[in-house]
């Protein structure tokens, strides 16, 4: 997959299969996007070109605040997941308060026409440019609206697997995007407190603006140095040690090793409980010993 700028200058001019949307963490609504794209890219021996933004488009329309900057996954995740899906050409562009003006006339000039379209495929709810523009817009070219993917009778959509993540429903978030959801980041200090009662973790400081499920005890994969393991993740403010801030720690089963500043992806499996303010030590580790066993047998 090549990944540009859009510019005049870097479009491939060979035919191509245009899929349009923002596609935050790639879920199965927008899967189904790709798998017409991919039909068609056969029959009209074409590429796959997606044109999107690196950022959300709603950064240019609400007063910031940090969940703004947030993604359903890292930089790299969001590239290989459009690389999995078949997209041989990423062209991205910032959505800016001048983008936003465009109507669909003007989008249509600027960026759809300087490629050479053999088919678009957009969703069923797709709107674009200032006049919100459909497909009717797009009539010079052949072009598929792809119905409504729903589970449960609702739409599959990013924000219904944000809220679940938000909510801690893994299950559900890893249901709805067709794999399981992961947050990547740094292998950082904590208090080195975990390996006093048996139970030492991995402080794992995501930098990518991604979101945490919510505070709970998770079964979780780990992978880290080229492999995956199986354990178990606390994330909340280790209330009974009086913790201050929010940390995600995992402890990793059948593995020992020192991964300080290694870049590590926890994969959530499965929400087991909330988090639980323990009169001692005594009451953790019982505890502690319980989710193990829930999450090796998982
Ligand atoms: C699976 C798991 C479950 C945990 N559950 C709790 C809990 O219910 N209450 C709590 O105060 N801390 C809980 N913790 C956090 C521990 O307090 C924390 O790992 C320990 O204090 C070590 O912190 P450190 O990494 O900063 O050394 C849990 C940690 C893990 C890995
Ligand atoms: N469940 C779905 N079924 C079919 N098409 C979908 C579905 N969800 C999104 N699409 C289409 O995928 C493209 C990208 O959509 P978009 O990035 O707005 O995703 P979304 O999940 O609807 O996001 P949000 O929850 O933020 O509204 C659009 O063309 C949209 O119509």
């Amino acid at each position: 997959m090549k990944v540009n700028q859009f510019s005049e200058q870097n479009l491939d001019a060979a035919p191509t299969i245009l899929v349009l949307g923002y596609f935050d963490g790639l879920h199965r609504g927008h899967q189904a996007l790709f798998d017409k794209a991919r039909e068609l890219a056969v029959e009209k021996n074409a590429s796959i070109s997606v044109l999107t933004f690196p950022e959300s488009p709603i950064l240019v329309f609400k007063k910031f605040n940090e969940d703004l900057l947030k993604h359903l996954t890292s930089p790299n995740k969001r590239l290989a997941l459009f690389e999995e899906n078949g997209v041989d050409f990423l062209y991205l562009t910032d959505f800016t308060s001048h983008f936003a003006k465009l109507t669909s006339h003007d989008f249509v000039q600027k960026y759809v026409k300087k490629l050479n379209i053999a088919a678009i495929v957009v969703g069923f709810d797709y709107q674009f440019g200032s006049d919100h523009g459909d497909l009717t817009q797009l009539s010079d070219y052949e072009s598929y609206q792809i119905a409504q993917v729903s589970d449960a009778g609702e739409k599959i959509s990013s924000t219904r697997v944000r809220q679940a993540i938000l909510d801690g429903d893994v299950s559900l978030a890893n249901h709805l995007l067709g794999y399981d959801y992961e947050v990547t980041g740094l292998v950082v200090h904590g208090e080195a407190r975990g390996r006093t009662i048996g139970y030492p973790t991995a402080n794992i400081e995501s930098k990518n603006y991604q979101y945490l499920p919510a505070i709970g005890v998770y079964v979780v994969d780990i992978e880290v140095l080229g492999t995956r393991y199986r354990g178990m993740a606390s994330i909340g403010y280790n209330d009974t040690f009086g913790g201050q801030h929010q940390t995600l720690e995992v402890n990793i089963f059948d593995f020992r090793d020192e991964i300080y500043g290694e870049t590590a992806t926890v994969y959530f499996l499965k929400r087991i409980r909330g988090m639980i303010k323990f009169d001692g030590v005594e009451g953790l580790i019982a505890q502690m010993d319980s989710d193990e066993k829930i999450s090796r047998e998982y």
